[in-house]
């Protein structure tokens, strides 16, 4: 593959929050068109080393090309793998501790902007999304089988679609007719159940539920959050994890997470002091997220619900 347009959202502020040690080793786990694991191989020497995850074939196939510099120097290896298998892939290669981990969460643009991958209201497609396309399910899978209240939960959970009901019922209605076969139906069903005048506010009416589908097709929330949980206990000290999140509910997570990490455990009032083994062995590095400047915004659409947030470790108990 020769092309592969995505533009890489916080670039410089994702690989230098992780403050890369040159020998040290890194873990890259949405690699794409492979953008941040470049920055973060410039980094490193020949000690050093880059383990990049992607679940979809097709970008790591883009990047055999792109980072062939660091396979040839011995510096990069592909994992073609689910991030919620961190612990275990990394196993495999005799890693058991970690200086950095980067996240950049999502789907990439040629993921989206290929018509073929249905992951967008855009384009006619059949009804797929899925991001490892060896996966077995997809979109058409849970459109047409799962139950009335199975795509409530998804569209109001991970949507936040207020019409959720209306439309889980028009789905469940029209699907007994014929099943539903491609994005530009379930367009069509979304327009019938939202009421004229919401669907001419809030952007495409389709777009809270494609991606509330994208997100149950890829259990994205439930694969970030064994990830960042291995990788917050393979960290050494001084290792930092940056994350990148577009929309609400990956960064509550993420913020949620971090946060409970580090900040002191719940104490018997009254203690003069705490005692050592209380205190966090997390520090956030900034307190609130790091937005991308107006110069990224008015260069990438992408970069406007980007946040990112980073986290180092100082101590293991
Ligand atoms: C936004 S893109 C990353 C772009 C990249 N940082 C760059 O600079 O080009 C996200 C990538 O992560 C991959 N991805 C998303 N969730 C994943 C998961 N749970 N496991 C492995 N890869 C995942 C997607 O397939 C996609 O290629």
């Amino acid at each position: 593959m020769d092309k592969f347009e995505h533009t890489t959202v916080l670039l410089h502020e994702a690989v230098s929050g992780l403050a890369v040690k040159k020998n040290g080793v890194y873990v890259d786990c949405t690699l794409g068109g492979g953008g941040h694991s470049k920055q973060i191989l410039n980094a490193l020497s020949a000690n050093g080393h880059l383990y990049a995850f992607d679940q979809d074939q097709t970008a790591i196939d883009f990047n055999q090309g792109e980072l062939a510099f660091a396979l040839k120097e011995k510096k990069l290896t592909f994992i073609q793998a689910n991030f919620r298998e961190l612990k275990k892939q990394l196993s495999h290669h005799g890693i058991d501790r970690l200086d950095g981990v980067l996240y950049d969460l999502g789907v990439s643009s040629p993921q989206f902007d290929n018509a073929q991958r249905g992951f967008s209201y855009r384009y006619d497609a059949p009804l797929d999304m899925r991001m490892n396309q060896a996966q077995s399910l997809d979109a058409k899978q849970i459109v047409n089988e799962w139950s009335y209240a199975e795509l409530v939960r998804i569209f109001f959970r991970y949507g936040e679609e207020k019409y959720a009901k209306s439309i889980a019922r028009h789905i469940e209605k029209k699907r007994e007719l014929a099943k539903i076969e491609t994005t530009d139906q379930l367009v069509e069903i979304i327009k019938e159940a939202i009421p004229a005048r919401a669907r001419r506010k809030g952007g495409h009416p389709a777009k809270r539920v494609f991606q509330a589908v994208r997100i149950a097709v890829n259990d994205e929330l439930g694969a970030l959050e064994e990830s960042l949980s291995q990788a917050l206990d393979m960290l050494n000290v001084g290792g930092r994890i940056s994350v990148i999140t577009f929309q609400s509910l990956e960064d509550r997570l993420v913020k949620s997470m971090f946060k409970e990490k580090s900040q002191i455990s719940d104490l018997p009032p009254g203690l003069p002091v705490i005692p050592k083994d209380q205190l966090p062995s997390y520090r956030l590095v900034n307190k609130k997220p790091i937005k991308p400047q107006l110069e990224e915004l008015t260069v990438n659409h992408r970069a406007h619900s980007a946040k990112l947030r980073i986290i180092e470790r100082i101590a293991i108990k």
